[in-house]
């Protein structure tokens, strides 16, 4: 655990001397289109701070027809609630500097989830913020495909992992498509 919180203080230094500089978007790997299908639920997240947007591959979820939904979140302790985002939707202030969908929007079972990073390694494991709310969403619909999305500099050569961590099914960053 105490290793986690080290690691994720290396990370978030690096997150934001690497947003600091000009540097790309994150890139829409073809493998990340060809699994996009009308209809699909995609779980996206709106940045915060020095995060990764995942702005172009929500567009091609939208360009491919799919449904967009963003985490809805109450406190630390409360699992997330993936809820319909409909483009251009109003969203409201949440805690920890959200902005997310209001409360009374209809819940969605995402089929996709385009999950923020603090960091990962080359294994697919990562880090988030030690809330927990991931891994108890991945636990939640284990069949979802979990895509992590993240700057190259949040890269670490090894993340610990503890038993109720999911890897990832692939992260997709600014240089690359990592997958197994
Ligand atoms: N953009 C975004 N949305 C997200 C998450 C996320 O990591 N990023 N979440 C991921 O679970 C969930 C919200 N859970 C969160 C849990 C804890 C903290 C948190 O402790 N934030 C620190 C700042 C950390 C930093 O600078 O990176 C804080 O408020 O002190 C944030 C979000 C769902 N939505
Ligand atoms: N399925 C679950 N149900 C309840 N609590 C869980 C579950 N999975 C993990 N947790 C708890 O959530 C916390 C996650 O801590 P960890 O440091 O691994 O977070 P993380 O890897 O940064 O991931 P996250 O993005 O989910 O916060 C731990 O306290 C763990 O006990």
């Amino acid at each position: 655990m105490t290793d986690k919180t080290a690691l994720r203080a290396i990370a978030r230094a690096a997150r934001a001397a690497f947003v600091a500089a000009p540097h790309p978007p994150i890139r829409v790997d073809a493998r990340f289109v060809a699994l996009l299908s009308s209809g699909l639920v995609v779980a996206s997240y709106v940045p915060i701070g020095a995060e990764a947007d995942p702005g172009p591959l929500e567009q091609a979820a939208r360009d491919a027809g799919c449904t967009l939904a963003l985490p809805h979140v109450v406190d630390r302790a409360t699992p997330l609630r993936f809820l319909h985002w409909e483009q251009d939707a109003t969203l409201v202030a949440g805690p920890f500097g959200l902005r997310q969908p209001g409360d009374a929007v209809v819940e969605v079972a995402p089929d996709i989830v385009l999950t923020p990073l603090v960091a990962f390694d080359r294994r697919l494991n990562r880090l988030g913020q030690g809330a927990g709310h991931y891994d108890r969403a991945f636990a939640a619909f284990p069949a979802a495909r979990r895509i992590g999305v993240a700057w190259s500099a949040q890269m670490l050569d090894t993340i610990p992992t503890d038993p109720w961590d999911a890897p990832l099914d692939a992260i997709a960053t600014d240089c690359d498509w990592i997958t197994a």
